[in-house]
């Protein structure tokens, strides 16, 4: 594994039953500024592997380094974004922002704040709610407000659960596009689930491909990364020419097949 990997997982498992471990030996890494997207069928440990990544649970075996240090608990230089926004109901966009703002810069004063939340709110294109409650927005809306709060603390790395999932196409849509000027802009570097082929396709540098764990005749076999896809595609790439570009359904074939024939023992 290269030294320069800015996120080092390696031989990674997890058991909730000690006999039948989700996955195990899951090793990769993420280089800096790389956008890298794990798609496999449900159960398979995606979900799991994003919690220990987060800090939020514990693996039974393996490590996993960031920036040259072990992960061993949540923290302000990940930033997590789920399927469901988790605002704040009761505090506008601005106040849910500045919530995390203040817990990432406690010196900082209120203007400075202010200023800074806007900034975020402004790159989501969502100025004209900022002083609107959860309730009171669409669910294309709250989940840009989930994105920029996630921004907003500036974290080394974005751990991405399938956040537009629960979205209609269009607003799925459109909203891919932003996270892809956003992520262009800002260099950040993005761990993300995705059942969705085509936003993998579109946003990923390279697609992790993960097998569900199985039954065998010799014994259960946990899951693992099967594969590694390297998008081969130009960084340029967007969600309306995605599908004119020469490649494009070579990929989309692969990465189907696979969720088809190879992630599920049969
Ligand atoms: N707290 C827990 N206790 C026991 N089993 C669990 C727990 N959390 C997850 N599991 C099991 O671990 C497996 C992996 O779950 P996980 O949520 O990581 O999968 P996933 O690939 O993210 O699935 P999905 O795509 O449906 O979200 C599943 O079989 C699930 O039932």
């Amino acid at each position: 594994m290269s030294s320069e990997a800015f996120l080092q997982v390696q031989g990674l498992a997890k058991a909730f039953q000690p006999a039948r471990p989700v996955f195990a030996e899951v090793s990769f890494a993420l280089a800096k500024g790389e956008f890298v997207c794990i798609i496999g069928h449900s159960g398979c440990g995606k979900t799991t592997i994003l919690n220990v990544l987060a800090g939020l649970d514990a693996a039974s075996g393996g490590h996993v380094f960031m920036d040259g240090r072990a992960i061993d608990g949540p923290g302000l230089e990940r930033g997590v974004v789920f399927q469901g926004h988790a605002l704040m109901p009761w505090l506008t966009v601005r106040q849910n922002i500045a919530f995390a703002v203040r817990s990432r810069w406690p010196q900082w004063g209120r203007t400075e704040v202010d200023a800074h939340v806007k900034k975020f709110v402004a790159l989501v294109g969502l100025l004209p709610a900022i002083d609107k409650k959860p309730n009171e927005l669409s669910g294309g809306m709250k989940q840009r407000v989930g994105i920029a709060r996630a921004f907003a603390i500036q974290p080394k790395m974005l751990l991405l659960d399938e956040p537009f999932g629960a979205l209609d196409a269009l607003t799925r849509g459109s909203i891919q596009d932003e996270l892809l000027a956003i992520v262009r802009q800002t260099q950040q570097t993005v761990f993300m689930i995705t059942h969705d082929v085509d936003e993998a396709i579109l946003l990923a540098d390279r697609i992790l491909l993960m097998r569900n764990g199985a039954d065998l005749p010799a014994g259960w076999r946990p899951g693992d990364i099967a594969e590694v896809v390297a998008n081969p595609l130009p960084r340029t790439r967007t969600r309306a020419g995605l599908h004119h570009l020469p490649g494009y359904y070579d990929l989309r074939n692969h990465i189907v097949d696979f969720l088809v024939t190879r992630a599920h023992a049969h």
